[in-house]
């Protein structure tokens, strides 16, 4: 009779989110064209690539924000390509816009408790039936509200209209709107961006903290002390094709990655 042996050997791991063979054309642009990527749990993965490469595409491709002409996408081993973005997002993947998405004409906390879903004051007639229950939950959205407010730096702009936020803290609002989900991965797009270096400094202190506390990221900058310091591994683009992946380090001395950067 056969005994089942213990097998000790590292086993590779399922990653959170991988795609393959996606492919986005405008017109005659091939935007995104064959391309993979994978994101590991609980790592913090970067997108790189020269102007016009296709990572927004990529990530709208991702989040179903566009539709794909072909490929594939799981998400904690589900396919998520028929899912609309705010399901996708009910899964638990976010996503942050190159320039930040808030409602400027809303308060910093009521752009915070508009991006909490699923509670049941959002139908009014559970709302009627279960008042007590409503009553509890926004008392408890608004106390995760504040604390992550706290957590970001950005209490003393509780009750101001997120249209007076700096482009840099308007960033920080947005990744504290995608934290009151409870999501399971981030995708940024261009967190540093058009953002002062105290304010990156802070942005990439956050970033670490909440990838410790189980987080995962992928993201999408330019900035490549950003990119080095706080990713495990770093995914290359270019003319829409993977180009590279590997480690920082690696990435930093590969000779077809700088030679895309530099022909460009
Ligand atoms: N909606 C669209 N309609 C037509 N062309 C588009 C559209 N979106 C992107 N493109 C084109 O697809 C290509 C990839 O663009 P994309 O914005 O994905 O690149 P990127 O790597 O994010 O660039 P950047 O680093 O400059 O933000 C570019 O040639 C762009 O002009």
């Amino acid at each position: 009779m056969l005994t089942e042996v213990e097998d000790r050997r590292p086993q590779p791991q399922v990653p959170l989110l991988a795609a393959s063979g996606l492919s986005k054309s405008f017109g005659g642009i091939k935007a995104v064209d064959n391309a993979a990527i994978e994101v590991a749990q609980g790592s913090i993965t970067g997108l790189i690539g020269p102007n016009g490469a296709g990572k927004t595409t990529l990530f709208n491709l991702l989040s179903n924000f566009i539709r794909p002409d072909q490929g594939r996408v799981i998400f904690d081993g589900e396919p998520i390509q028929q899912l609309q973005p705010h399901q996708i997002a009910q899964q638990g993947m976010i996503r942050t816009f190159q320039v930040a998405r808030v409602l400027s004409r809303l308060s910093v906390l009521e752009n915070m408790l508009l991006a909490a879903q699923h509670q049941t004051g959002e139908n009014f007639w559970s709302a009627c039936l279960q008042f007590r229950q409503v009553a509890k939950e926004e008392k408890q959205l608004k106390e995760r509200a504040y604390a992550i407010l706290e957590s970001v730096g950005l209490t003393h702009m509780t009750h101001e209209y997120a249209g007076a936020l700096s482009g840099g803290q308007r960033k920080l609002l947005e990744m504290a709107r995608a934290l009151m989900v409870q999501p399971k991965l981030i995708l940024l797009d261009e967190p540093a961006a058009g953002v002062n270096p105290t304010l990156i400094n802070q942005i990439c202190e956050h970033i670490t903290t909440w990838n410790r506390e189980g987080l995962t990221f992928l993201i999408i900058e330019h900035n490549m002390d950003v990119i080095m310091s706080l990713c495990d591994r770093v995914w290359v683009l270019a003319e829409g094709r993977n180009l590279a992946v590997g480690s920082p380090s690696e990435i930093q001395t590969n000779s077809e990655v700088l030679e895309a950067y530099l022909g460009q």
